[in-house]
């Protein structure tokens, strides 16, 4: 197995609208997904990988680029930009927003 997870967090995964000036939710409805951290242990690369709980559709499947501005908006929100998307993860919980954020900004060291 290549990728491994090195975080998972419950968050309700969110795009921004840039018409509507609004967050709506990725993927077909709203609701909580499990959001890992994936890294890949031969390439050295990472990726945010998101599946709805219930039905386990991919909400999200983006690469973490080196330079990635990871924006800690509140204590349970956070964002960052891609070149095509906004994208907001909504935690559960301060706990899985802290631990998120934790493996991120340590994949963003080692890239
Ligand atoms: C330079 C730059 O790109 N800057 C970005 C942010 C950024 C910085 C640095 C690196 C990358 C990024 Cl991405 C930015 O500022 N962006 C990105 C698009 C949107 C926004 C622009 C304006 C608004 C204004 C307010 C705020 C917003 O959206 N916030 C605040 C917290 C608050 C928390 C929760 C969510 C909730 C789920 C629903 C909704 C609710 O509370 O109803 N909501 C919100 O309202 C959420 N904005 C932004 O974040």
């Amino acid at each position: 197995m290549s990728e491994q997870s090195i975080a998972s967090a419950r968050a309700s995964v969110m795009v921004y609208d840039d018409v509507n000036k609004k967050w709506v939710p990725s993927g077909t409805s709203s609701g909580l997904s499990k959001v890992h951290i994936y890294q890949h242990t031969v390439q050295q690369t990472f990726r945010v990988v998101g599946r709805k709980l219930h039905d386990h559709e991919v909400v999200i499947n983006c690469a973490i680029l080196k330079g990635l501005k990871y924006n800690q908006a509140t204590a349970t929100f956070h964002q960052w930009r891609d070149n095509k998307h906004v994208y907001g993860l909504n935690f559960s919980s301060k706990e899985d927003a802290d631990q998120f954020a934790r493996a991120m900004f340590h994949s963003l060291e080692v890239l």
